[in-house]
């Protein structure tokens, strides 16, 4: 804010009674109040907009003040003050409160400003009066709570602030300080008045009372006058001995946005009046002394002040404003920042017209007019403790409200989490992941020979079950349900017509051509999943082709392997991020592994436990001689570390069957050991795979090449037939097991996706069913 000079007022008392009666002459008047202009031009340069004139004495014989001397005599003459606005007697309250600047002084409080009013002039001429007034004529302090109430009210609503006012009151009389808000004892001890290198002057220890509306405000107010010292004299009967300073606090917070917080304040000042012992023949001396001396020291630093430029310099220590001797009365201390500091500051000098104290008047006008050349540098003042509590509390509340959404955003992630992962829905990266591998890992990938499932699937996208795709699926799937249970109770009854077995050799036939297709996954355990049966005339196949579930697996292999980098890398990036790895990862990771081991076993068993079952269909030999040979690969692989591992599990074949076990944590180990052998089985590391070159006695393939004098191969070929034959088994069950499962979590629209695509996968899916329960 620019600088600004005092907004000085003039206030020309009415005559009272005892004047009238004793017909005292009008020497003061104000012949223009400049009240128009004052509410709208706040420049230096109407400052002297009202006009007060004095008429000066003149007897001839002595001066008086102001006087001229003409040709030996003192003329008669005029002195004529500027104010920026004058009161004449017939004022009203009301139109002094509009026209001092009060209003203006509050609203900068409520802005963060520090401003003070005071009401300055001789005894009994009416500063009292204006400040307090009288019960039917309340003064502009109480207009002034009136006024801050309102005015708090309207900011906070239109602002969205929250005000605090607060109240306190301090008389100064004979130089000290004393607390009109307490009573008893306290009331009788004066406080000390304190200096702060940074904020000035202040009373230490002075109570501040809240004040929640108007009526307690000055409900308070009333009861800290009532403690006021008052005495009387010729010029007063009910004459303030003590100057007195009411300070209104008013604290506002800005609801939103940066949430800043100001601490204004308005002092509302009645000092005591100057007064010649003489005219008021106080009895008091010493308190008459004391209240002259604050006065005079007033006037000092004002004419001090003047002198600086009209300024104080920054700063309210010793080493600044040597000049100014602000720090000889307590009342210049507690003003010293109203008069050309950081406060803003209106005055409001009171004056009696009567003729008999126009020395008077011309003494308190002379003043006005000196204080009214006084610039103020308005500023905001902020407490830096209170600032710094009130930052940190706001602080406080910020951070736990973050706490609070944080948790709740965990809780969505986590319930997402859990969604997607039993929906098989790609959430998020490693979600997606896992919602990739979940799906791979029961059977839903369409590598693993499922046949046609989306297109989105296909391109290795993820799965997107959005709502639609969900109400969609419960539709079809309440319209599967009738038909199904339409048909379950027409078999029930007996009831199968021509065209529901029109309809059976139809679905059979479409499963048979998916199935020779590589496209359907069979739930019937009757059916094994990935053994191609052999042709009827020919000899099986023992090797994958382009048609054979064999392909499918290599590619699931293949995919099973990027899979479980992406889950490594997904691993590495969530321990990068600090983030906690997903336990469904760690769980996927294993069924990944189980998932390859598997496949191997059943990419063997897919060759090798067919020609088993038909060795007896070999009279010669050429079977058993290429299963030997793919043994004798299969062992090869094994042994040259062909198996990921990871897991800490290895299949063990003892016999005729088979058992996890756990290994003793030693990756490397496991990672070798990929399917132990059994320790009687001797290995031919010279020539593994030379099948062809390599005969045993009785005409069999010996790949090996080993002595199998004491009929060692018949005896391992057997124990290997048996345990694969029963790892077969135990597959297809899984197998089985997990698609049932995969029926129940997804639904219609799930199994279709996993069981080929097309509304007639799920139907045969039903039948199958049905079938299996028939069983
Ligand atoms: N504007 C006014 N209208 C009517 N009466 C007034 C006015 N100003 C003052 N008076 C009356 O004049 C008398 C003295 O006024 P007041 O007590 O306010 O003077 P004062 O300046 O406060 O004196 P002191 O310094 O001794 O306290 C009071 O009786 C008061 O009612």
């Amino acid at each position: 804010m620019p600088p600004q000079n005092i907004h000085v007022i003039v206030r020309v008392r009415p005559l009272n009674t005892l004047e009238k009666k004793r017909k005292v002459k009008r020497s003061c008047k104000v012949v223009r109040t400049g009240v128009d202009e004052s509410e709208l031009d706040l420049s230096p340069n109407r400052a002297r907009q009202g006009l007060v004139q004095v008429e000066l004495p003149s007897d001839g014989r002595r001066p008086q003040v102001g006087m001229r001397k003409s040709g030996g005599n003192f003329d008669k003459s005029y002195k004529q003050y500027h104010p920026a606005v004058a009161f004449p007697p017939s004022s009203t309250q009301q139109e002094v409160f509009q026209s001092s600047n009060l209003p203006s002084l509050i609203n900068h409080s409520m802005n963060g400003y520090r401003t003070t009013f005071f009401a300055y002039g001789q005894t009994g001429a009416g500063k009292t009066f204006t400040v307090l007034g009288e019960d039917k004529k309340p003064g502009l302090l109480f207009r002034a709570v009136n006024y801050l109430f309102k005015a708090t009210k309207l900011k906070s609503e239109k602002e969205n602030m929250k005000f605090t006012v607060r109240l306190s009151a301090i008389e100064l009389y004979n130089e000290q300080c004393f607390d009109l808000l307490t009573t008893g004892h306290a009331r009788l001890k004066p406080l000390q008045v304190r200096e702060h290198n940074k904020q000035g002057y202040y009373v230490d220890r002075l109570t501040g009372i809240r004040c929640i509306n108007v009526n307690q405000c000055i409900h308070t107010i009333k009861g800290a006058v009532r403690q006021r010292t008052v005495g009387g004299h010729q010029m007063n009967a009910r004459s303030s001995r003590s100057h007195l300073m009411i300070t209104l606090y008013v604290d506002g917070t800005y609801l939103t946005g940066t949430g800043a917080s100001t601490f204004g304040r308005i002092t509302i000042v009645d000092l005591a009046g100057s007064e010649r012992l003489k005219d008021t023949k106080s009895g008091n001396v010493k308190e008459s002394g004391f209240i002259n001396k604050s006065l005079y020291t007033l006037g000092k630093v004002i004419n001090g002040i003047s002198k600086n430029g009209g300024t104080l310099l920054p700063g309210t220590t010793r080493r600044h404003n040597q000049n100014i001797p602000f720090r000889e009365s307590v009342l210049t201390k507690l003003l010293v920042q109203s008069l050309g500091g950081d406060n803003m500051c209106a005055m409001c000098a009171c004056v009696s017209p009567g003729s008999h104290v126009t020395g008077e008047t011309v003494r308190t006008l002379g003043f006005a007019m000196m204080v009214n050349g006084i610039m103020n540098h308005p500023s905001i003042h902020i407490d830096e403790q209170e600032k710094l509590v009130t930052d940190l509390k706001k602080e406080i509340e910020k951070l736990k409200r973050e706490n609070i959404q944080l948790k709740h955003m965990v809780i969505e992630v986590s319930q997402e989490a859990s969604l997607a992962s039993s929906k098989g829905v790609g959430g998020g990266n490693h979600l997606g992941l896992v919602s990739e591998i979940d799906r791979l890992v029961v059977g839903g990938d369409a590598s693993v020979g499922v046949g046609d499932v989306d297109d989105d699937v296909g391109d290795g996208e993820f799965f997107q079950f959005d709502d639609e795709d969900e109400e969609v699926c419960e539709e079809e799937e309440e319209e599967y349900d009738e038909e199904f249970e339409e048909e379950e109770e027409d078999y029930d009854e007996g009831k199968e017509g021509e065209e529901y077995e029109e309809e059976e050799e139809v679905f059979e036939e479409e499963e048979e051509e998916e199935k020779n297709n590589g496209h359907y996954y069979d739930v019937d355990e009757s059916s094994p999943p990935v053994s191609p049966k052999p042709s009827e005339s020919g000899s099986p196949s023992l090797f994958p082709t382009a048609s054979s579930p064999m392909k499918s697996n290599i590619d699931t292999s293949q995919r099973i392997v990027q899979l479980k980098a992406m889950l490594t890398e997904a691993k590495m990036q969530l321990e990068s991020d600090g983030d906690e790895i997903h336990p469904h990862i760690l769980q996927l990771e294993n069924e990944l592994e189980d998932l390859q081991k598997e496949l191997q076993l059943s990419a063997q068993l897919a060759g090798l436990g067919v020609s088993l079952e038909d060795s007896g269909e070999d009279p010669d030999g050429e079977q058993q001689r290429a299963l030997e040979a793919m043994i004798a690969a299969t062992m090869s692989a094994a042994a040259g570390g062909a198996g990921v591992g990871g897991n800490g599990r290895d299949y063990e074949v003892q016999d005729s069957n088979y058992t996890e076990s756990e290994s003793d944590g030693d990756e490397g180990e496991s990672e070798q050991a990929h399917y132990s052998e059994p320790e009687s089985l001797p290995t031919s590391p010279e020539n593994p795979n030379n099948v062809s070159n390599t005969s045993n006695t009785s005409g069999r393939s010996n790949p090996f090449n080993w002595d199998d004098s004491q009929g060692e191969t018949e005896n391992w070929r057997n124990m290997w037939s048996n345990s694969l034959r029963i790892l077969s088994q135990d597959l297809e069950e899984d197998d089985a097991a997990a698609k049932l499962g995969v029926i129940d979590q997804l639904g219609g629209e799930g199994a279709r996706k996993l069981f080929g695509g097309k509304k007639k996968a799920t139907k045969m899916t039903k039948r199958k069913l049905k079938k299996k329960n028939r069983k």
